[in-house]
């Protein structure tokens, strides 16, 4: 079904025995069963909806189980999808859901299958996956309700073809990244640490190689940026006591960062294990290296520690004595004698007998998780050793993240972090709270069946706040028109500023055009350049195209890519293409171009990154706010959706003002934030939203006379 305007009033619409049929028989495709998925299927098929079909990649979590009510403690480690099916089919038999344990990116979920479909509602937790369905149903024409909750955050918005902005007509907040040199020589607060541990030592340790060449490639990027700023400095220098003092600090600063790069260079190999090295002296070795060398080696970069104190070695020997050896010796042999007993039965803290999250481990209590950790890689998931990626959910990984930052904070005088806290820094946890997912899955069903009812001028995209504006809750808003100059569903052309001569294709298709441009598949020509990624390649193409990933810019084949070239880039399985104008540039500022580049016209966001909080609503705060101030005045004339307005109510009676905080969540981007107030608030929420759920005055009523 295209979607038709059908003159229909809505709300009246709603008690039409024509829309009751129509949701009968509408087909729905839902992507993701996580927290907004589990109360969205509950909702579709309480509301009448009886064909549905659900996509979600995971398998349940221990920790969903607080909010995905779908699922028991028995369905651990099954398929969220299929779990959820047979769940909600199990209370409401004539439902017909289909289950897919897949990834939405997969080709066979392709325009044909979106074709099938009369909406298609999004549960999802990431921008990638996001902007992936957003550019299916373009190309299937097909409406898309998206939706994102963040704590007490939540949003709604409406995607029409051709009547309404597509999700990715507004950029989104790009997420924040720290400077590469800040994390290997000066960190100064508990979430360097963590993102040091997460992204540089875990990845060299048990990553992909690309992984941390990409990092390098970002570090040798700032210290050329960092020369270029010194260089640029001193040429403008106009003889004043501030230019040249300015002068001064940039050349210093640009003269540490090389300093400290060249004392701490890596050797990658030194980070292998040998053959024939016991897992436990592996990974003494690579504590020595970088808690005592690499240390000793950085306080003597003098230029650094002008303005800050020095950081402190440890030694393994005076924080392990015999004894500590010992006992780790001891636990490696237990927990091989258990066997990895998969990824959460896997875990060095639990094996030492640190139980409690909560508790800050001593300096003692942190060598031994991280030498315990990386001997268990070693011994029982080998496997996975130059090819792990983080994930919060996985024991041991966070074991190894949160000792692998505390020891750095002792090193620093920085604030050492609980496991708890740790998990949540690295994982950019903000705790879900069931009560937002279960608002915002009755929001998308509204929504959804105002588009079912063809009442497209009565959509509305909703932003639910922590904390009442004009004392609303909920702040509703017309959609905005298509953008025209939208890189996905208008006509944009994106100038990209980069040098030609340092920047990589590699770079290039890691940097602009998988993570900002979220192309999976690309197709990349320019002149005589053509480069490709994707099933059907024969084995000589593709050692072709990957030879071409080290070179530069200026040096691809067919005259390279050069200042005025035009990129075409392609992704087949997307139906998605933009132009690049290419434009060089060999003197953008760290500061600026963090990334090495400048992608100019109308970008949408990066995906994802570690530093983000999290994706699940993707522009919640920013986008409620905007749509605050926007919609200031329209408040009255909307009857569509009620709010609450918490004047009128009796405190006992409100699950989220009884626990509100005193102020705002902010994202999280630093240690301050996490210290577990935020889970007890959760934890508080999910307990009240449990006995208020009967009490339907409390949040949102559908007006429907
Ligand atoms: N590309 C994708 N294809 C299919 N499903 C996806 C894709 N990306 C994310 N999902 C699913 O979207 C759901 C989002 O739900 P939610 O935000 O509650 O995440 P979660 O992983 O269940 O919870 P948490 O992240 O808090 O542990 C998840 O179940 C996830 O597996
Ligand atoms: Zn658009």
């Amino acid at each position: 079904m295209a979607v038709e305007a059908t003159g229909a009033t809505w709300p009246a619409v709603l008690r039409t025995k024509e829309l009751q049929e129509k949701i009968k028989s509408a087909k729905v495709l839902c992507v993701g069963a996580g927290g907004i998925g589990c109360e969205l299927l509950k909702t579709l098929v309480c509301t009448g909806f009886r064909n549905i079909e659900v996509i979600d990649l995971d398998t349940i979590e221990t920790s969903n189980l607080n909010r995905q009510f779908l699922f028991r403690k028995h369905h651990v480690g099954q398929s969220k999808a299929n779990t959820a099916a047979q769940v909600v089919k199990g209370f409401c038999p004539a439902a017909s859901i289909t289950a897919h344990h897949a990834n939405i990116k997969e080709g066979r979920f392709d325009v044909d299958f979106l074709r099938g479909f009369d909406i298609v509602l999004n549960g999802l937790d990431n921008l990638e996956a996001r902007r992936h369905v957003n550019r299916l149903c373009l190309a299937a024409e097909r409406p898309l309700v998206e939706s994102g909750t963040a704590g007490y955050l939540g949003q709604v918005t409406v995607h029409l073809k051709g009547r309404t902005e597509c999700f990715e007509c507004q950029p989104k907040p790009t997420p924040k990244s720290f400077p590469i040199c800040t994390l290997r020589n000066t960190p100064d607060r508990p979430i360097h640490t963590i993102v040091w541990a997460k992204d540089l030592l875990f990845n060299r340790l048990f990553g992909p190689p690309e992984a941390v060449s990409d990092l390098d490639d970002q570090a040798r990027r700032e210290e050329q940026q960092q020369q270029a700023e010194a260089e640029a400095a001193a040429a403008t220098e106009g003889g004043d006591e501030a230019s040249g003092d300015a002068a001064a600090d940039a050349a210093a600063a640009a003269a540490a960062t090389a300093a400290a790069n060249a004392a701490t260079a890596e050797d990658p190999s030194f980070f292998l294990r040998r053959d024939g090295e016991a897992s436990l002296d592996y990974a003494g070795r690579v504590f020595e290296r970088v808690y005592t060398t690499d240390i000793e080696s950085l306080c003597g970069v003098k230029e650094l520690w002008e303005k800050r104190p020095p950081p402190k070695p440890l030694r393994l020997t005076e924080l392990l004595p015999d004894p500590d050896m010992a006992a780790i010796r001891s636990a490696l042999e237990g927990a091989k004698a258990k066997g990895p007993g998969g990824q959460a039965a896997c875990s060095a803290s639990r094996a030492l007998g640190l139980a409690n999250a909560s508790q800050k481990w001593t300096a003692a209590q942190n060598a031994s998780v991280l030498l315990l950790a990386v001997a268990m890689y070693h011994e029982l998931r080998k496997e996975e050793v130059g090819s792990a990626s983080f994930d919060k959910d996985d024991d041991l990984a966070v074991d190894f993240v949160t000792a692998a930052s505390n020891l750095r904070s002792f090193c620093y005088g920085i604030p050492e972090q609980s496991l708890f806290d740790a998990k949540g820094m690295a994982g950019n946890i903000i705790h879900a709270i069931a009560t937002t997912n279960a608002i915002i899955s009755g929001l998308i069903v509204t929504e959804a069946l105002k588009i079912l009812a063809g009442c497209l001028e009565a959509v509305r995209n909703t932003y639910l706040y922590e904390f009442p504006t004009s004392k609303r809750q909920l702040v509703v808003q017309r959609p905005d028109p298509p953008c025209k100059n939208c890189m996905v569903c208008g006509k944009a052309q994106l100038t990209l500023r980069i040098s030609t001569e340092v920047a990589t294709l590699a770079s290039l298709l890691s940097g602009v055009i998988k993570k900002r441009l979220a192309v999976s598949t690309p197709n990349l020509v320019c002149g005589g350049f053509m480069y490709e990624e994707g099933e059907g390649l024969d084995e000589d193409e593709v050692a072709a195209y990957a030879a071409l990933l080290p070179r530069t810019l200026s040096a691809l084949p067919g005259g390279g890519l050069r200042h005025g070239s035009v990129l075409t880039v392609q992704d087949q399985s997307q139906h998605f293409g933009v132009d690049i104008i290419i434009a060089h540039s060999d003197d953008l500022k760290a500061e600026d171009a963090p990334e090495g580049f400048l992608l100019e016209g109308d970008v949408p966001a990066a995906q994802q990154q570690p530093q983000e909080p999290t994706a699940a609503a993707p522009a919640g705060a920013a986008a409620a706010a905007a749509a605050a101030k926007r919609n200031a005045n329209e408040f009255k004339e909307e009857d569509g959706v009620l709010v609450l307005d918490d004047d009128d109510e009796e405190a006992g009676a409100k699950p989220a003002a009884a626990v509100q905080a005193p102020s705002r969540k902010r994202a999280l981007e630093d240690g301050e934030d996490r210290d577990g107030t935020d889970a007890k608030r959760a934890k508080g929420v999910e307990a009240v939203s449990a006995a208020a759920a009967e009490d339907d005055d409390d949040v949102v009523i559908i007006d429907d006379d």
